[in-house]
């Protein structure tokens, strides 16, 4: 037995783990003009994506979500719009960001009484400047699922940052009940090549996606699927990627990341991944998906000549 497998009595086998084996876009989330959360056009994009083949779930309330822009009873309200348009097709799945672990836990609990399956859960983000405490993200995790039941999604943060979790505590995590899938976004491929082998042994059922949109080729064969905010956009090209992966047909997925790179340039090499999602916006315009890009600040419009830009990578790699 594994050092890392819990007693059998102690590990939830939910009787229906999410199947995240695919693509799991982020939606971002739809505003009008004057900046207000448009709930039909949210409900629109959740149909829209949820009928593309291959789509797994739909995480909102992430950061291509602008999640923690919105108030608390428009996260609520979204998660339930949410959950009606898509008609238990496939799972809701709320990023839940609270800093507290009570907070966070309470955060998922309103989640899950909204209707949703799963949680992506974020580190506390004070740990991004700070660092974390030894066993601080274990308990976390422990008092998101107890609290909410939501299952849970370990996110791992890019390398560079001090919430990234080191392999101890990934480990650590995903022995504990509720945790079904990792997002990671490592990206740093020294300790990828290292981690994500050692994680598959220990557990061989979690389910491995990758986030990192702006190299998604170079993670592709080693995982059951992605969570991206990219899978707005391009859910068909991104699909056919991870079936080629999956497949280990290097050959064609190349082929679809260069079809791909001059909107991967134009929305997630612009500058910061922050950015990345102003330009998600601005090509599910251009794909006719979204009538308005209004984003909320912190984030700020993009302009006029970066807008070209993004709807002329739109048209190159032939998605409109
Ligand atoms: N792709 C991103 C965006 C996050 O939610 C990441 O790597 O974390």
């Amino acid at each position: 037995m594994s050092l890392y497998d819990p007693a059998p009595n102690k590990r939830p086998a939910p009787a229906n783990v999410i199947d995240l084996r695919g693509l799991n876009p982020a939606p971002v989330t739809v505003f009008d003009s004057e900046g207000k959360v448009d709930w039909a056009a949210n409900a629109d994009l959740a149909k829209w994506l949820a009928g593309k083949e291959g789509v797994k779930s739909l995480v909102i309330l992430g950061h291509a979500g602008e999640g923690t822009f919105l108030t608390t009873e428009e996260q609520v309200r979204l998660i339930e719009v949410y959950v009606e348009a898509l008609d238990g097709n496939i799972p809701v799945i709320a990023g839940i960001t609270g800093e507290g672990t009570e907070v966070a836990a309470k955060e998922a609990k309103r989640a899950a009484d909204a209707g949703a399956i799963g949680a992506l859960v974020y580190p506390s983000h004070g740990w991004l400047r700070f660092g974390y405490q030894d066993g601080a993200p274990q308990d976390r995790y422990k008092a998101i699922y107890e609290e909410s039941g939501l299952q849970c999604i370990l996110f791992q943060y890019p390398d560079a940052t001090k919430a990234t979790y080191n392999l101890k505590t990934q480990l650590e995590i995903a022995a504990q009940p509720g945790v079904v899938a990792t997002k990671n976004g490592v990206r740093n491929m020294k300790r990828w090549d290292t981690e994500i082998p050692v994680l598959r042994k220990e557990f061989p059922d979690l389910q491995i996606l990758t986030c990192h949109d702006e190299y998604l080729l170079h993670t592709m064969f080693d995982v059951d699927g992605a969570l991206v905010g990219y899978g707005n956009i391009a859910p068909e090209l991104l699909f056919a990627l991870i079936q080629a992966g999956k497949a280990k047909d290097y050959a064609k997925a190349r082929a679809i990341h260069d079809q791909l790179l001059p909107v991967t340039k134009n929305v997630y090499h612009r500058g910061s991944h922050m950015e990345g999602t102003v330009a998600l916006k601005i090509a599910l315009r251009a794909r006719g998906v979204l009538k308005d890009a209004t984003v909320r600040s912190p984030l700020i419009d993009l302009s006029s000549q970066a807008e070209q830009e993004i709807e002329a990578a739109m048209k190159e790699a032939g998605i409109v």
